[in-house]
């Protein structure tokens, strides 16, 4: 559970002073998620969340709400960002940069399976949401890609056991040379897991927490969905799952010839990625009220079985 930072009845009343929506009827810590701390808000309005961000610096946080605003405005069913009376989307509380979101109805997938029709149809809202996503003229490298796995292997590799540091020279070693440029690519969700893909009768009526999107290769967003949504408890790819979320999310945004290759690679590449961002939350973690932390061993399983296909 993550709520890091808490919001006195005061300190909401000043912050929602800039807002026109109502009054505040409640405030609920949401126990869910692992960067922020985030709140759901009920006004005589309607129900929003409230999110005080604890990682990101300031200057980056507008552009994941202009990402979302410009999403939503092209039929992606995702957070909309509330202006301020002024205008503005991002504000301050309790000292922390703070902005207020529309809450989206429905329900994540937990603790069971995705069936092959919520497979499908997170491909192809992946697929639309990169078409949606293609003319957004905010440039933002992917703040977890190839320059940030390799700084966070050097930060955390006295942290590890010897068997880990030896699988992380070799896979850094071994996807050093993978291209990650030169295939169809532009604003990536990048952490498309089904707890962020809200379902409302068996469609999907929200996606969530973009605050690790960027621009990177889209194939590579693909490949962080098979593995989150197709992985077996052992880390195997269930390769039944996965042929339904490519062919889902390819009758949308064709596959092109030269982005074949990289599908087994770029799987592998997510599985470093994610292990990587599970150790580091496990040896440096952030002091919180609530805090959740997901078992790196789940994501260095994914990447010891996609390491036997490239
Ligand atoms: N716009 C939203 N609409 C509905 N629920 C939301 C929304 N944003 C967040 N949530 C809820 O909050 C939880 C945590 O949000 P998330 O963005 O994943 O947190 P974090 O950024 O801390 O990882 C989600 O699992 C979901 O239940
Ligand atoms: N999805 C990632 C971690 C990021 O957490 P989120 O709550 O922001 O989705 C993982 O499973 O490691």
């Amino acid at each position: 559970m993550s709520v890091y930072t808490d919001v006195s009845a005061p300190a909401l009343a000043e912050f929602l002073s800039h807002y026109d929506l109502g009054v505040p009827k409640a405030l609920e810590g949401i126990g869910a998620g692992t960067e922020n701390s985030n709140f759901f808000l009920q006004t005589d309005s309607g129900r929003y969340v409230l999110t005080l961000f604890e990682r990101l610096p300031a200057a980056e946080i507008p552009y994941y709400l202009h990402v979302t605003e410009w999403l939503s405005q092209r039929g992606i069913p995702c957070p909309a960002p509330v202006h301020a009376r002024d205008g503005t989307i991002l504000r301050e509380l309790c000292d922390k940069p703070a902005a207020i979101v529309h809450c989206l109805p429905g329900a994540s997938i937990v603790q069971r399976c995705p069936s092959d029709s919520e497979v499908a149809a997170a491909g192809a809202l992946l697929a639309r949401m990169h078409l949606a996503g293609a003319d957004f003229a905010e440039r933002h490298p992917n703040p977890a890609g190839w320059f940030w796995c390799q700084h966070t292997a050097r930060r955390l590799s006295p942290k590890l056991s010897p068997a880990e540091r030896a699988l992380l020279v070799e896979e850094l070693e071994a996807q050093k040379a993978w291209p990650r440029d030169k295939v169809p690519g532009g604003v990536i969700h990048a952490d498309l897991f089904p707890d962020n893909v809200l379902f409302q009768d068996d469609a999907i009526s929200g996606v969530i927490d973009f605050y690790y999107a960027g621009d990177d290769a889209w194939l590579y967003d693909l490949a962080i969905l098979a593995n989150a949504w197709c992985s077996l408890t052992d880390g195997s790819l269930d390769k039944h799952r996965a042929a339904t979320l490519w062919r889902a999310y390819a009758e949308i945004r064709p596959i092109e010839r030269a982005e074949h290759g990289l599908w087994f690679p770029y799987m592998r590449a997510a599985a470093l990625r994610f292990w990587l961002l599970r150790l580091e939350a496990r040896h440096f973690p952030r002091p919180g009220a609530m805090t959740e932390c997901r078992d790196p061993e789940e994501y260095r399983r994914i990447l010891a079985c996609r390491r036997e296909f490239c």
